[in-house]
């Protein structure tokens, strides 16, 4: 399967998908939380095991090979299902909804980290908070028309980011040809938590579609 494929669904059959798949990932989601934060044992849990592992059996039934991609209808509109931070049908991803200004100049989102989250006791883990950074200084990089690949990202972990309700805000700090410097930060209930700044580079085999053909991985 292509990692970006063009997909032939009607907005009706796109929605449909989502009321399937956003419910039945956050049961999963919700089984992840259930799972680590349980205080039944023994026998309890060998029974759910076996009801855990008796669903899987019966997902595998049917699967693609790989990863999910990005899917994008007629009117380009993208839809990355398995993303890691946004993700629909990902049950690691929280998932963040993403809002963005209209002017395309910023982009947030509101979104609860719980107990799956955990670095430091009670708190989310550093690399949890860079993962989501990440991710929205890309989107802000791509809300400003700027798309790109993370080349580099710098995290400054200004004080711990407590589980619960969290907010990230990111925008575009200036660019150069395919470069793109965004910034953005993460803040809890009690203020500012993590900032990061990244340089997103549109890459050569998007530049230059010619090279897209030969480009494993990416079109194949
Ligand atoms: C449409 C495409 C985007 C899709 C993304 C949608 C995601 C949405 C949101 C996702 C959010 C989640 C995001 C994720 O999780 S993205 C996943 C994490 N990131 C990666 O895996 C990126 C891996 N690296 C690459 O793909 C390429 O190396 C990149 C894309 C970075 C460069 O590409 P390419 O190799 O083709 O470029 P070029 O060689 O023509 O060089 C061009 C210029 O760039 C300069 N340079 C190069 N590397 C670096 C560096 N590391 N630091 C500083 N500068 C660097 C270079 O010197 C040159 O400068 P100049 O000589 O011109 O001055």
């Amino acid at each position: 399967m292509s990692r970006f494929a063009p997909e032939h669904l009607t907005p009706e059959q796109i929605e449909e998908q989502s009321a399937v798949y956003g419910p039945f990932t956050q049961a999963v989601r919700d089984l992840v939380d259930a799972a680590i934060r349980t205080e039944l044992g023994g026998d309890d849990i060998r029974a759910a095991q076996a009801a855990v592992e008796a669903v899987t059996a019966r997902l595998r039934e049917r699967e693609i090979e790989g990863a999910l991609g990005v899917t994008f209808s007629e009117d380009g509109v993208g839809r990355p299902w398995g993303n890691a931070v946004i993700g629909l049908r990902n049950a690691v991803a929280p998932p963040l909804v993403v809002e963005k200004a209209e002017d395309g100049s910023r982009v947030w989102s509101q979104f609860h980290l719980g107990a799956a989250y955990e670095g430091p006791p009670g708190c989310v883990h550093g690399g949890v908070a860079s993962l989501v950074l990440d991710q929205m200084l890309g989107q802000a990089a791509g809300a400003g028309g700027r798309p790109g690949m993370t080349a580099t990202l710098q995290v400054h972990y200004r004080k711990p980011t407590p589980l619960g309700p969290l907010r990230a805000e990111a925008w575009i700090e200036r660019t150069e040809g395919h470069k793109t410097w965004a910034r953005g930060e993460l803040t809890g209930p009690e203020g500012l938590c993590v900032e990061a700044e990244g340089l997103f580079i549109l890459p050569r085999w998007a530049r230059e579609p010619a090279d897209a053909e030969t480009r494993p991985g990416f079109f194949e």
